[in-house]
């Protein structure tokens, strides 16, 4: 048995993580954290989020100091802000601990990038430097190793999986940069409130035009520049991603879909479709990315569709832990 801790438990990417790694049979869930400050210490998780009662109730407590749980925990998952992943995982990893961050705070290898699109000096080099991005489908022999998994972000995780095997096998044509709309639900921008993500505010609208910080995330690690307008939707949860690309003269169906085969036939939580596009009700609630594509001449459309708290955030952090561990990769997923 491992020994976790959840730190941010409360929240939306917190509460997911609850719930796989409870029923996880190789995972204790030690305890949950929420800030010192926070309104809710002291409640039972199961309060907040009545969907656990009776299966998770264990108390929300407020993390004042990392050494009360490092000496007892194997594993600690970090459901919080960039900055508090930033301050709290580097205190982790000296107590020995692993680390699965679902923040962007370990996701890019460049300190600059961090006061450019995060707004904060990043203070740990070397841990940027040994952080394996946590991209499970392509990382599995680096997350095998680590000690820290920076977990990616919803969005890159989409666009990534969706245009990886393209570019893998030569199948793009740098001529053109794929152009990714992405719509996501509000869950996205976590529980906290906020006048952008009130019910009444919420419609269908862009966001982030050229300036996302998921766009250099997604860059960094695809290796091509990309075009990524994020939007928001008025639903809950789930991520839509229509990508459009230009294919390499002579590139044909059957290229593509041996592509997506090579790249996932053995990867079960992605699902390529033989036919049509993927819908968001064939994902909210379950650890998949499902992707389709439809061509015409040398212009190519992905469709890439996932749930943004799960293989967005929650599902693709346990995901890693199974990997990382030893265990069956869709262990307490599907
Ligand atoms: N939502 C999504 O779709 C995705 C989110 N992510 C990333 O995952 C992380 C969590 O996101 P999400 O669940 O949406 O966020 P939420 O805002 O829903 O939850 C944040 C959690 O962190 C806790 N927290 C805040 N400050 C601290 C602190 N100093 N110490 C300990 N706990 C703290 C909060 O509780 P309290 O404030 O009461 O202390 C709450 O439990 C973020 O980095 C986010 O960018 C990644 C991919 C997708
Ligand atoms: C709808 C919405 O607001 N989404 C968030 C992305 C959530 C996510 O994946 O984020 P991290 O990289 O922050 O972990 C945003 O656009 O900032």
């Amino acid at each position: 048995m491992l020994n976790t801790l959840i730190v941010g438990a409360s929240g939306y990417a917190g509460v997911e993580l609850a719930t796989f790694l409870n029923r996880h049979p190789h995972m204790n869930i030690t305890a949950l954290a929420v800030s010192a400050q926070s309104p809710d210490a002291g409640k039972r998780l199961s309060e907040l989020h009545p969907q656990l009662k009776g299966t998770v109730d264990l108390p929300l407590e407020p993390l004042s100091d990392v050494a009360v749980y490092a000496g007892k925990v194997d594993v600690v998952f970090l459901a919080t802000a960039h900055e508090v992943s930033h301050d709290l995982a580097p205190q982790f990893l000296a107590a020995g601990c692993v680390v699965f961050d679902l923040s962007g705070a370990f996701r890019v290898n460049d300190q600059a990038f961090y006061s450019r699109c995060y707004g904060f000096n990043h203070q740990h080099a070397e841990w940027l430097e040994k952080a394996v991005y946590g991209l499970a489908e392509w990382q599995h022999d680096a997350i095998k190793e680590a000690q820290l998994i920076a977990v990616p972000g919803c969005y890159p995780t989409a666009a990534q999986l969706a245009l990886k095997p393209l570019i893998e096998a030569g199948l793009l044509h740098e001529a053109q940069w794929p152009v990714i709309n992405a719509t996501s639900g509000v869950s996205g921008a976590g529980r906290k409130a906020t006048m952008n993500n009130s019910f009444c505010e919420v419609s269908l609208q862009p966001y982030g035009m050229f300036t996302h910080r998921h766009r250099p995330e997604i860059e960094a690690h695809l290796g091509v520049p990309v075009v990524f307008t994020p939007h928001l939707g008025s639903f809950p949860r789930g991520i839509l991603a229509t990508i459009t690309c230009r294919l390499q003269p002579g590139v044909s169906r059957e290229d593509i879909t041996e592509a997506f085969h090579n790249a996932y036939q053995d990867k079960p939580l992605v699902r390529v479709y033989e036919q049509g596009v993927p819908a968001l009700k064939a994902v909210v609630g379950l650890p998949f990315c499902d992707i389709g594509f439809a061509l015409e001449d040398e212009h190519l459309i992905v469709v890439a569709a996932e749930d943004n708290l799960l293989k967005g955030a929650a599902s693709q952090a346990v995901q890693c832990l199974n990997i990382r561990f030893g265990f069956p990769e869709t262990q307490s997923l599907i």
